[in-house]
């Protein structure tokens, strides 16, 4: 018998257009393949198998979340949930990096220094000019930021927009008894792990997170994980997906 009081399931987007060419890819709003599609169709039969329909979705305002979630609750019969979209839950802004080959910015610069962008907690790549064809400084879906559309972010950067997104928005769901689904991205995803799990500014280099595999968290009266890092709906594949992830940039 599970003390649970909450449920939370987090979703990673399945493999999009830029995950398969392995670039950086940040807030710029790339498909899914047809890979990633029919991850986000198979997440969706495994909510339905596990019994865990989300009363709430929250998206971010990137198209890879967006369509996930579309698949994954048309194959859970869930597709008529109420939805909140929010620009908090977008992937971490990666500067001058996006658009970038990984494994080429590996070589150019070093394991060191490309470790230190992708997985340094308070490290931001160099900021990405507003003309670049890869920047979201005119996008109007940000326009509530005005001028503060972020030019780069590191995961600290991440940490601090998305907690207060959290109390108010997806904690205040789940307090109400909503099952909520979140589909967002590895760096959102890893910034409201670390939130929940306590993971340390250090620990949470370790962390990767797989696309298109249901993460699920039961949590306590006071939204605490019962289980320390949750559980994925499909280990075996989630553990493969994850050294994948780790590994990115080490494959041309
Ligand atoms: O490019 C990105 O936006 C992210 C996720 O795909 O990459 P990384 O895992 O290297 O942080």
């Amino acid at each position: 018998m599970s003390d649970a009081a909450h449920t939370l399931i987090l979703l990673r987007h399945g493999q999009s257009q830029w995950n398969e060419k392995n670039l950086f890819t940040g807030w710029v709003d790339v498909d899914l393949t047809e890979k990633g599609r029919e991850e986000a169709r198979r997440s969706g039969e495994m909510l339905r198998e596990e019994g865990l329909l989300p009363d709430v979705l929250h998206t971010s305002r990137l198209r890879r979340a967006i369509t996930t979630a579309h698949l994954a609750l048309d194959a859970a019969d869930r597709h008529w949930i109420d939805v909140k979209r929010d620009w908090r839950l977008n992937e971490r802004h990666y500067g001058a990096l996006q658009g970038k080959d990984k494994a080429q910015i590996r070589d150019e610069y070093g394991e060191e220094q490309f470790m230190a962008w992708r997985r340094g907690y308070d490290t931001p790549p160099p900021a990405l000019e507003a003309d670049s064809e890869w920047s979201q400084a005119q996008d109007p879906r940000y326009a509530e930021l005005g001028s503060e559309v972020p030019a780069t972010e590191c995961l600290k950067d991440v940490v601090e927009r998305l907690v207060p997104y959290w109390d108010e928005a997806i904690a205040a769901d789940l307090r109400a008894g909503r099952t909520v689904l979140v589909t967002a991205h590895g760096n959102s995803l890893r910034a409201l792990v670390k939130t929940l799990d306590g993971i340390s500014d250090e620990d949470i280099a370790g962390v990767n997170i797989p696309t298109g595999i249901p993460l699920v968290y039961e949590l306590d009266a006071d939204l605490r994980p019962l289980t320390p890092g949750g559980r994925y709906l499909d280990p075996e594949a989630a553990a493969g997906a994850i050294a994948e992830v780790a590994n990115q940039g080490a494959k041309h």
